[in-house]
């Protein structure tokens, strides 16, 4: 497949520069320009399309930010491609959407627009409708778009966060560490990222730990509205943070909140599969009563003598163990130079254990970890150092 050549980046991230200033009316145009041109492409988007408008900007500047990697380029349109199927996207639908991308950036480049450019973009969006396509197509081949899964079991361990077990329609692939996207039948087509809390298990049933934040539809949705018997609908497994063969390190898992979930998964995998020489995990929360799957972890310790769990608190001064958050306790807790690691939770945390552990002399290809991004998102790619 021709690849996009590389000085095309600079033109389409130069106009992307001048505008992006104006994201918002951009997005607006375009959406305004597709459903005007193909209205039947409205009832794929969710009712409010509020997450939607940073989505479109955000992997258009994404794609345009690789277009001089072209093999990470193309790994991410791939996966785009794969992912766009449980939206109902099919080969005919990039026509109108890049026809209606072209004519938004006309129209925002008002006497900017130079036929250099319009090459450009037509260029670079006919490579990534191409590669979206041809992935979606292999993809096709061996996966269903989407995957039902009713829901078996469903606790609330706090007021806020809800352990759900779901048992998948038919044979769900994935790894330890990875997550699912979810679409809750009360939010048709609004999708959010949640790790998978178990190693893949004979009976194929999933966990997810899930907490309910203000304005999350779907994590309202999954943790208040949604019993045994109900049925969610899963997107193909995602998500670097997984381990491949044997470990012959010793391993530090940190998991803060709901990021204990792939940490977990991870964790049960490594003591039965990989079987590291020992794995520290610690368990952060603010409070005690948020260590919502602490006597789960607790549980599997007493099986696993390999596995040290901690708990940590940060914000409970009545908390007798090992207080403070994660960054600040781990420097006390042992050497962790020359440990494998994974790190998952609130991004802030992530991104200030990842620092220590660099700043610590840990090199990258030992560090393991996914970030969501802003709109609760997953980053398409790691975070280069220093951030
Ligand atoms: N990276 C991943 O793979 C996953 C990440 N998550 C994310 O994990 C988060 C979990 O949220 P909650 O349960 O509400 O966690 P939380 O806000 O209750 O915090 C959990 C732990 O992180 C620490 N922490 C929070 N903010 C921090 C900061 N700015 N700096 C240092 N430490 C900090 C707290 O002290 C506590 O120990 C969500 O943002 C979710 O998106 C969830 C699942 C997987």
């Amino acid at each position: 497949m021709p690849e996009p050549a590389a000085d095309l980046g600079s033109i389409v991230r130069g106009s992307l520069g001048r505008l992006s200033g104006e994201a918002d009316a951009l997005v607006a145009h375009f959406y305004a320009a597709l459903f005007t041109a193909a209205p039947a492409l409205r009832e794929m988007f969710p009712v409010a399309m509020d997450h939607q408008r940073d989505r479109l900007f955000k992997a258009l500047c994404d794609a345009a930010g690789l277009l001089d990697d072209p093999a990470r380029l193309d790994r991410y349109l791939s996966q785009l491609g794969r992912d766009h199927r449980k939206y109902g996207v099919v080969p005919e639908h990039y026509a109108p959407v890049g026809e209606a991308l072209m004519a938004t950036l006309r129209a925002h480049a008002g006497e900017a627009w130079t036929a250099p450019e319009a090459e450009a973009w037509a260029a670079v969006y006919n490579h990534m409708a191409s590669v979206m396509i041809a992935a979606a197509e292999e993809d096709a081949a061996a996966h269903p778009p989407v995957w039902s899964a009713v829901v078996v079991d469903h606790q609330l361990r706090t007021p806020d966060v809800a352990v759900l077990t779901v048992r998948p329609d038919q044979y769900y692939p994935y790894r330890a560490g990875q997550y699912a996207t979810v679409e809750t039948g009360r939010w048709p087509r609004v999708w959010r990222p949640y790790s998978i809390a178990n190693a893949p298990r004979p009976d194929g049933l999933l966990t997810l730990h899930v907490r309910a934040v203000p304005a999350g539809w779907v994590s309202s949705a999954l943790v208040r509205h949604t019993g045994v018997g109900d049925v969610i609908r899963l997107g193909p497994a995602r998500g670097s943070m997984v381990v491949a063969g044997e470990l012959t390190r010793r391993v530090l898992c940190v998991g803060g909140g709901t990021g204990l979930a792939p940490v977990k998964a991870l964790a049960e995998e490594m003591v039965t599969v990989n079987r590291p020489p020992s794995l520290h995990l610690f368990f952060g929360a603010r409070t005690r009563e948020e260590l919502y799957d602490w006597a789960d972890l607790e549980r599997m310790a007493s099986f696993y003598p390999r596995l040290l769990a901690v708990p940590v608190v940060s914000d409970d001064p009545g908390w007798s163990g090992v207080r403070g958050t994660l960054s600040e306790v781990l420097p006390a807790q042992g050497r962790w130079t020359d440990h494998e690691a994974f790190v998952s939770g609130p991004d802030p945390m992530v991104r200030s254990v990842v620092a220590w552990l660099r700043s610590e002399g840990v090199p990258e290809e030992r560090l393991h970890f996914d970030l969501f991004g802003p709109d609760g998102e997953r980053a398409p790619a790691r975070v280069p150092a220093g951030v």
